[in-house]
C-alpha cells in the first residue's frame, strides 16, 4: 500500500491565505456574476445568494438562506453544522444535484442556472466529482468498473491503462481493482469511491461525511488521503463532517446554522481537533447570539 504520512502536514503560508472567501452582508451588493470579493486564488465554486425551500404539501422549510460563498481552486474546506443546518443541501446545491430556489451557483464560471436538465448532467459527470458517506458503489461491477463508471457513463473509454494505476496507486488501491465491494473494507470502498471521483478529473471534488461509516483509524487514513490529494493533486475538497477531528483536516471551516452561514475560520488558528471544537461551539453560540439581535 502507498505509505502515507503519519501526521497531518504543517500548513504553508500560502495555503492560510487561500481557501474560502466569505461573503458577508456588509459587503457591497452583489450583482452577478463578476461581483464576488477578489480572492488570492481562482474561485473554483461561487455560490451567490443561495436560497433553498423545501416544500412539502403546506409545509415549507427554508434550508438555506441567501448564502454566499468562495471556494477557491486547491483549497480543501470542510462544512460544519447542527443537523438540519443545511450542509448536505448546500454540497447538493453546489454539486447540481439539486437546483436552487434562488441565486447562483458557478463552477469555473459556468452558472449551472443557465443549463438544461441534459447539459447539467454532462457537465456534472465531467467537472464534479462526488464522494458519499455509504460509498455508493455498484455491487455487481469490480472495483475498476465502480471507478470507470462515470467514464462508460459519458460514453468515453480510458486512453490508456496507465492512467488507471497512476490514479489506484495513491489511494492504495491499485492490487484491490477486480474484487467486487463486497470483497473489500470499508476504508477500501471509500477509496474505490474517491478514485471513481477522480476519474474524470473534475474540477471540485464534494464528500458528504466521507468517514461518518468508517472507524476512526480508517476514517483517518481517508482523511489524510484527501488532504494530499489536495497538497499533491492541487484538488479542490468541499467535505461535509460533523466530527472536529475530520474537519482538522481541512484549509478552512464554514460553520452553518439554520440555513445560513454564521462563520468560517482557518483550521491553522486551532492546535488540535479539541481547539477546533471549542472554536465550532463558540461560533455556533456568537453567531446564534447575532442572529437573535438582528431578528
Ligand atoms: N428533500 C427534502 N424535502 C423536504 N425537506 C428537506 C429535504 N431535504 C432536506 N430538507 C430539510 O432541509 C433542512 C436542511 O436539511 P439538510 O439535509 O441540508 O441538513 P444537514 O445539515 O445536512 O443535516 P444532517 O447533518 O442531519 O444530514 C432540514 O430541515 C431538512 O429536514
Amino acid at each position: 500500500m502507498h505509505a502515507l504520512p503519519m501526521a497531518r502536514p504543517v500548513l504553508s503560508q500560502s495555503m492560510i491565505h487561500r481557501s474560502t472567501t466569505l461573503v458577508t452582508d456588509s459587503m457591497p451588493p452583489i450583482t452577478p456574476p463578476m461581483s464576488v470579493p477578489e480572492c488570492s486564488q481562482p474561485a473554483t465554486a461561487t455560490v451567490q445568494s443561495v436560497s433553498k425551500t423545501y416544500r412539502q404539501g403546506v409545509r415549507q422549510v427554508d434550508a438555506l438562506r441567501e448564502v454566499s460563498l468562495n471556494i477557491e481552486s486547491g483549497s480543501f474546506v470542510a462544512v460544519m453544522g447542527a443537523s438540519g443546518s443545511g450542509k448536505s443541501t448546500l454540497l447538493h446545491l453546489m454539486s447540481g444535484l439539486t437546483r436552487p430556489t434562488s441565486g447562483s451557483v458557478l463552477i469555473e464560471g459556468q452558472n449551472i442556472a443557465d443549463l438544461t436538465d441534459y447539459e447539467l448532467t454532462c457537465f456534472r459527470r465531467k467537472r464534479i466529482g462526488l464522494v458519499f458517506q455509504a460509498f455508493n458503489l455498484v455491487p455487481s461491477l469490480s472495483a475498476r468498473d465502480n471507478i470507470l463508471f462515470p467514464l462508460y457513463a459519458a460514453g468515453e473509454s480510458l486512453n490508456d491503462e496507465s492512467e488507471l494505476t497512476e490514479l489506484a496507486q495513491p489511494l492504495g488501491i491499485a492490487d484491490r481493482l477486480d474484487h467486487r465491494p463486497d470483497a473489500l473494507s470499508g476504508g477500501e470502498q471509500q477509496r474505490v469511491a474517491i478514485a471513481r471521483s477522480l476519474i474524470t478529473n473534475p474540477a471540485i471534488v464534494f464528500a458528504d461525511e466521507p468517514t461518518g461509516s468508517l472507524d476512526s483509524v480508517t476514517g483517518d487514513s481517508i482523511c489524510k488521503l484527501l488532504r494530499n490529494l489536495c497538497d499533491q493533486q492541487q484538488r479542490t475538497i468541499v467535505m461535509v463532517t460533523h466530527e472536529p477531528s475530520v474537519a482538522i483536516w481541512a484549509d478552512s471551516v464554514v460553520v452553518l446554522k439554520d440555513g445560513q452561514i454564521v462563520n468560517q475560520f482557518l483550521t491553522n488558528e486551532c492546535t488540535d481537533a479539541q481547539s477546533l471544537a471549542a472554536r465550532y461551539q463558540q461560533v455556533v453560540s456568537i453567531g446564534g447570539q447575532e442572529m437573535l439581535h438582528s431578528a
